[in-house]
């Protein structure tokens, strides 16, 4: 093995496309533009102290939340790099109430549409904690040179033919599936290359980190609570204690459980009744990633990828990361509630 081989993400993306012998180049295509318009990100996020880019845009979004600039610069970049690379036809974003509609010659022949997070972890910006953007993709169910329609998104989450994230972080990752396993690569600034670092990720059946904001506790259904606790009590059989981790950028905390073993929650609150985290672009790009990884992810009973969605913004409670420990909360909201 060739210590010094570089595998660079459009290299990886044609080999995976060369396996499937009528595929046409689309979606290598497209991936390949998701890929320049998070280095366009990245460049402004690891020189965010230094430019104008921190802080509040003044306005904000359909979830009523404020928008920050990063948002909105994330945002535009990505919708201009896919509208420009042809291959999609309408864009879905938590910062814009409905979708974008791409009604001209060239982007009403593409044959996807794409749903983001283009920001996420916005608490975290101004604060130099690591963030992300999120991404899913399907095949239009409209007919190919008509418009786009509401019924290209709102489909489960099994549909999605590709999902992903990126991580900007001490280094900046992006991690994607197709379907056939996810892998890694770790944008390599000095040459501009994403290249392949993780090969196939799995993430442990078991893990010894929970990653929940405890300062919720008291509003959390008493499974919930019994699930924590059931995480601080000593054993030493299943490596309890476990260890609490919460970044507040699902991305991050994510990224770190899929590679050590753990669990995410995000359960409903009082102020939340359907949870916070949104199921089109945060939780069933996730849960594709997870579960190719042979996680599971669902909403405390159903697998997050059977939703049927009926809305671009619509919230989900949200449990994923390694199988064992989602079941094992699950015991306990059934037999808590
Ligand atoms: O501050 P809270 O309530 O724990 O919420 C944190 C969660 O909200 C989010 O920030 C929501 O995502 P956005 O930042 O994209 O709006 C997630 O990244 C994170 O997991
Ligand atoms: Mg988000
Ligand atoms: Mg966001």
């Amino acid at each position: 093995m060739n210590p010094f081989k570089v595998t660079t993400l459009n290299e990886f993306i044609l080999n995976s496309q060369a396996q499937f012998p009528d595929a046409e180049g689309d979606l290598t295509h497209l991936l390949h533009h998701v890929g320049t318009a998070a280095k366009i990100v990245n460049r402004e996020v690891n020189k965010a102290g230094l430019v104008d880019i921190l802080g509040e845009m003044g306005t904000s979004n359909i979830q009523g939340e404020d928008q920050k600039k990063l948002d909105v610069f994330a945002n535009d970049h990505f919708i201009n790099s896919l509208h420009s690379c042809g291959e999609v036809c309408a864009i879905a974003s938590e910062e814009n109430e409905s979708f974008i509609l791409f009604d001209d010659d060239v982007a009403r022949k593409g044959k996807y549409v794409f749903l983001m997070d283009p920001l996420d972890g916005s608490s975290n910006i101004d604060v130099n904690v690591s963030i992300g953007t999120i991404f899913s993709i399907y095949k239009r169910k409209s007919p190919i040179g008509e418009k786009a329609t509401m019924d290209d998104f709102l489909q489960p989450g099994t549909e999605q033919v590709a999902a992903g994230y990126i991580l900007y972080g001490s280094s900046t990752m992006l991690v994607y599936t197709t379907g056939q396993g996810i892998n890694g690569f770790t944008l390599d600034p000095s040459i501009g290359e994403y290249c392949l670092s993780n090969t196939l990720i799995k993430t442990p059946e078991n893990g010894t980190i929970y990653s929940i904001n405890e300062g919720n506790y008291l509003k959390f259904p008493a499974g919930v609570k019994q699930y924590i606790k059931y995480c601080q009590e000593k054993d030493e059989k299943s490596h309890r204690p476990y260890s609490s981790r919460y970044i507040g950028s699902l991305v991050s905390d994510i990224h770190r459980n899929l590679l050590k073993g753990g669990i995410f929650m995000y359960p409903v609150i009082d102020n939340a009744p359907h949870g916070k985290l949104r199921l089109l672009y945060e939780c069933n790009p996730i849960a594709f990633i997870i579960e190719q990884a042979g996680g599971r992810a669902t909403d405390g009973k159903n697998r997050i990828m059977e939703t049927k969605p009926l809305s671009l913004h619509q919230r989900t409670p949200f449990f994923c990361g390694s199988s064992n420990m989602v079941n094992k909360v699950e015991e306990f909201i059934q037999v808590f509630g």
